[in-house]
């Protein structure tokens, strides 16, 4: 059996992970793509999940060779993404994990990549009161004090920073969907539980401490984490 290690905080993703935002994303961008007769591969995608805003649009404007500069395909996504992210739903298992451990008195945590702007537009519509319920949020694409993307570890550093006991990394346990993401998690010197696209191909998910496919699957007691009750 693989070893873990007992946690005492834990980090959340949101994109693809609590939220099935990723699916939105593709939506959002072959649309705008599509005016330009081009295609929003996976493998681009790929690249730039996790990635701050502006980088992304840079990627994709550079992927695709768009006619357009990255601020002017940033502009064209927010028309797309106003319509589109206020519907955003749950991905399964994780109103439960996020009640569970609130309920249990386990500090909890958003890191996410997105913009608050962005953040709002998803989560303020259907999802607030569960999300009130984490301890302090990170918002990596528009906070000054995340310098650098992921795969880099600055957001999760800068998130375990904000809880009140100072935790060392270690005892920090990141809960991420992307493969930026759990290099930047890895980076940061945490453990990840990875829950990938079932596109992602299974050699990219092994810096992951465990792969799971849903966040239904996860089992605090691996982790040290108080049990779920059924
Ligand atoms: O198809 C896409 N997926 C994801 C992103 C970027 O990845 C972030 C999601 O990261 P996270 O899962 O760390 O919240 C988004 O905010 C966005 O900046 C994107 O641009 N396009
Ligand atoms: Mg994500």
């Amino acid at each position: 059996m693989a070893n873990y290690s007992q946690v005492t905080h834990v980090l959340f993703d949101m994109d693809g992970l609590l939220l099935n935002t990723e699916d939105l994303y593709t939506v959002a961008f072959q649309n705008v793509v599509s005016r330009y007769g081009k295609d929003y591969t996976f493998d681009i995608k790929l690249k730039i999940m996790g990635c701050q805003a502006q980088e992304s649009a840079k990627v994709v404007v550079n992927a695709l060779e768009l006619p357009i500069t990255a601020e002017e395909f940033m502009k064209e996504t927010k028309g797309q993404f106003e319509v589109l992210f206020p519907d955003s739903e749950l991905m399964p298992g994780a109103r439960r994990l996020i009640e569970h451990f609130h309920k249990n008195k386990v500090p909890i945590a958003l890191a996410t990549s997105s913009a608050e702007t962005a953040y709002h537009m998803k989560v303020d519509k259907h999802h607030k009161e569960l999300f009130d319920l984490f301890d302090h949020k990170t918002f990596g694409s528009s906070d000054p004090s995340v310098k650098r993307g992921k795969p880099h570890p600055d957001i999760f550093l800068v998130a375990a920073a904000k809880f009140s006991d100072n935790p060392k990394p270690e005892q920090c346990l990141v809960f991420e969907d992307a493969v930026n993401g759990v290099k930047a998690a890895r980076a940061a010197g945490m453990q990840v539980v990875m829950v990938p696209d079932p596109r992602v191909d299974k050699s990219l998910t092994e810096e992951a401490t465990i792969v799971l496919k849903s966040l239904e699957e996860f089992d605090p007691k691996l982790f040290g984490l108080p049990p779920f009750e059924n």
